[in-house]
């Protein structure tokens, strides 16, 4: 599948090279404001193609984008050290207003796959701005906090972390829910299989895998600037998952109708990605303290699309 990627820093360019390195992709366009770092980017990677699949990877304008099956919108600014995802919003949603249009006047019948932050407000944003259903504007969301939470909790475990089940839902951001309740490890619920591979989970082991998730992106960026690796990846799955029409449940960020009373609002739930997008959301099972937080995110959410709006074209 052709996958164009608008915005060529650190994390369009680390998502071109994921795709390519995992044949998610066989064409990969890199577009950016920045000709000269778009051009740069896309010869690097293709530096790499003989190391994978065969894939075509260059640099171009919008119309270099026709026939894209996914375009990933990663252009905007990023946190500085310190600042919150929310801040970012007035900066990036007048990015959207520029980029979206031309998007969609070269790839008509693309998928948009936002990573730009503050990632929820921005699909919400992406979608009203293209118009498009809500199931063909999909934030990679959650999808890199479901990562930390299973490698932290793998980590603890002793196991790989594709052999635990875990989920975050709700803000790509500070208010996100990690579902405890659900979580599972060889078959059984997370606490039964850490007593028997031998490693009990305390509540301090709890405290500490939650704030390791939550914060993480806040210690990356402490440390380099930027984080990038592990959206990379993870965007790749979800172009993968749609390219290939697996059908696949990852925690991915869409408009919702409604969340637990809270109207007209993007966070992530488990979602069924194929072909088509978003195929099928499956609400989970939540304790009654997990369901209060997914309000209450939903809730921050509300307030900060609402709060952007009425500058929106
Ligand atoms: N969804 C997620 O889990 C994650 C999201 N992010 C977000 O991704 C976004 C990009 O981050 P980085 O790549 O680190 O930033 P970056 O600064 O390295 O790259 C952004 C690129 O966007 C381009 N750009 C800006 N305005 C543009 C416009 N109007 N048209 C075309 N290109 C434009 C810039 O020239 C720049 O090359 C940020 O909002 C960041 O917060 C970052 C990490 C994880
Ligand atoms: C920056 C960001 O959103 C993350 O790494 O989670």
């Amino acid at each position: 599948m052709k996958v164009g990627i608008v915005g060529a820093g650190a994390v369009g360019a680390t998502a071109g090279f994921a795709m390519v390195m995992s044949g998610a992709a066989s064409e990969v366009v890199l577009v950016d404001m920045n000709e000269k770092l778009a051009a740069a980017q896309a010869q690097d990677i293709a530096h790499a193609v003989p190391f994978a699949r065969a894939a075509q990877v260059r640099h171009g304008g919008y119309a270099a984008l026709a026939g894209a099956g996914v375009v990933v919108l990663a252009a905007g600014v990023a946190q500085r050290p310190g600042e919150t995802r929310l801040q970012l919003l007035e900066r990036n949603a007048a990015v959207f207003g520029a980029i979206i249009p031309a998007v969609l006047a070269a790839a008509p019948d693309a998928i948009l796959l936002v990573a730009t932050n503050p990632l929820d407000v921005m699909t919400q944003i992406a979608t009203r701005i293209s118009g498009l259903p809500p199931s063909r504007v999909i934030g990679s969301g959650t999808i890199l906090d479901t990562a930390r939470f299973r490698a932290l909790l793998a980590d603890r475990l002793g196991v790989t972390p594709k052999s635990v089940h875990a989920h975050v839902v709700g803000e790509h951001g500070d208010s996100e829910v990690l579902l405890w309740s659900g979580a599972t490890v060889a078959c059984l619920p997370v606490d039964r299989g850490a007593e028997r591979l031998k490693r009990p989970l305390t509540a301090e082991d709890r405290a500490a895998i939650d704030e390791g998730v939550r914060r993480a992106a806040y210690r990356i960026i402490d440390g380099k600037g930027h984080t990038a690796f592990g959206i990379g990846g993870g965007l790749s799955r979800i172009v993968a998952a749609i390219a290939g029409d697996e059908r696949a449940v990852l925690t991915c960020s869409i408009l919702n109708d409604e969340v637990l009373g809270v109207p007209d609002v993007a966070l992530s739930l488990p979602r069924v990605i194929g072909a088509g997008g978003v195929l099928e959301t499956v609400m989970p099972d939540l304790s009654e303290e997990e369901a209060a937080a997914l309000k209450r995110s939903a809730e921050i959410l509300k307030e900060a699309v609402t709060s952007v709006e009425k500058s929106l074209p």
